[in-house]
């Protein structure tokens, strides 16, 4: 049987990107790639990211955490479900902390200070972007070194060209069009996530610029497929909108599910995401959902 096996779960959601939450601190216990996909196939703790709550491994640190998608890979960010744990770490009474001072979670991509704004608002320091080539990572050098305008495009809609590759500590491709809307991005985000540019896959956006402070945005999640929003997607797009002259540094960014405040701080280059966080229910895992997973 799995150790996993009754373990609690809180299911929760930001911005419609569904997030299920598993505290693993305290315990040596590691999440499986098949144990990811069991627990994203029960429809109580489904999930288009799990994200699971170890020990602190850098000082100073509440917690570290791994983040699994849909389909078992993992991810080094995911904006939605850090707002998600931070709310918990505040407000669910199991994992709640006692001291209320600033919280710091960790990832494999780097620290990421956490501010609670209101009741359900957190703002999340996303660190700063990889720009380069090889941070995203791209397989090629580009004729563009900086990464802004990259060589690939879609071989029938020719419109498709030229997108944005930001890292945020996870690989986002963001095809800038008149309107988001309009296209097939299922269709899109199948056939570039798995790209041969993208040696790590990629996650798959259509931005489409309303003002200089207002960008519309669709993403295609590696390894997730749509979701309803995207927050290191919205992290990478305002960036890479900025660094092209079609915003400013902060913009809101609207997506599916709702709408995230993004600015990229021109004191140290860090991105900051402020959004919101929703508790949907809690759970424990059955035994039955892991028969079978090893
Ligand atoms: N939904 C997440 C991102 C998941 C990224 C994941 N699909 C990957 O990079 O593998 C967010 O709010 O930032």
């Amino acid at each position: 049987m799995s150790a996993l096996a009754n373990r609690r779960f809180l299911k929760m959601n930001g911005l419609g990107n569904e997030i299920t939450v598993l505290d693993l601190r305290g315990t040596p216990l590691r999440v499986s790639a098949v144990e990811a996909r069991a627990i994203a196939a029960d429809p109580c703790s489904h999930f288009d990211q799990l994200m699971v709550l170890h020990d602190p491994v850098t000082p100073g640190t509440d917690a570290s955490m791994r983040i699994y998608n849909t389909d078992g890979s993992e991810s080094g960010a995911c904006g939605n479900g850090t707002r998600c744990v931070a709310w918990a770490m505040v407000a669910d009474p199991v994992m709640r902390r006692p001291s209320a001072k600033g919280l710091v979670l960790e990832t494999k991509a780097g620290l990421l200070p956490v501010e609670r704004v209101s009741e359900t608002v957190f703002t999340v320091d996303m660190g700063s972007p990889g720009l380069a080539w090889t941070d995203i990572p791209l397989r090629d050098p580009q004729s563009d070194t900086r990464a802004i305008d990259i060589d690939t495009r879609m071989a029938d809609a020719p419109e498709l060209t030229k997108p944005s590759a930001v890292s945020m500590g996870n690989p986002h491709i963001i095809f800038w069009v008149k309107d988001a809307t309009a296209y097939d991005l299922p269709r899109i985000g199948r056939v570039f996530e798995h790209d041969a540019m993208f040696p790590e896959k990629a996650n798959i956006s259509l931005a489409q610029i309303i003002s200089p402070d207002h960008i519309l945005l669709r993403v295609w999640e590696r390894g997730a497929g749509l979701t309803r929003a995207c927050g290191s997607a919205a992290c990478a797009t305002l960036v890479a909108a900025s660094r092209k002259g079609l915003t400013g540094r902060k913009a809101t960014l609207s997506l599916p599910g709702g709408d995230l405040l993004i600015e990229w701080r021109e004191s140290d280059g860090h991105v900051l995401m402020t959004g919101p966080t929703e508790f949907e229910h809690e759970g424990v895992f059955s035994p039955a959902l892991f028969a079978g997973a090893a």
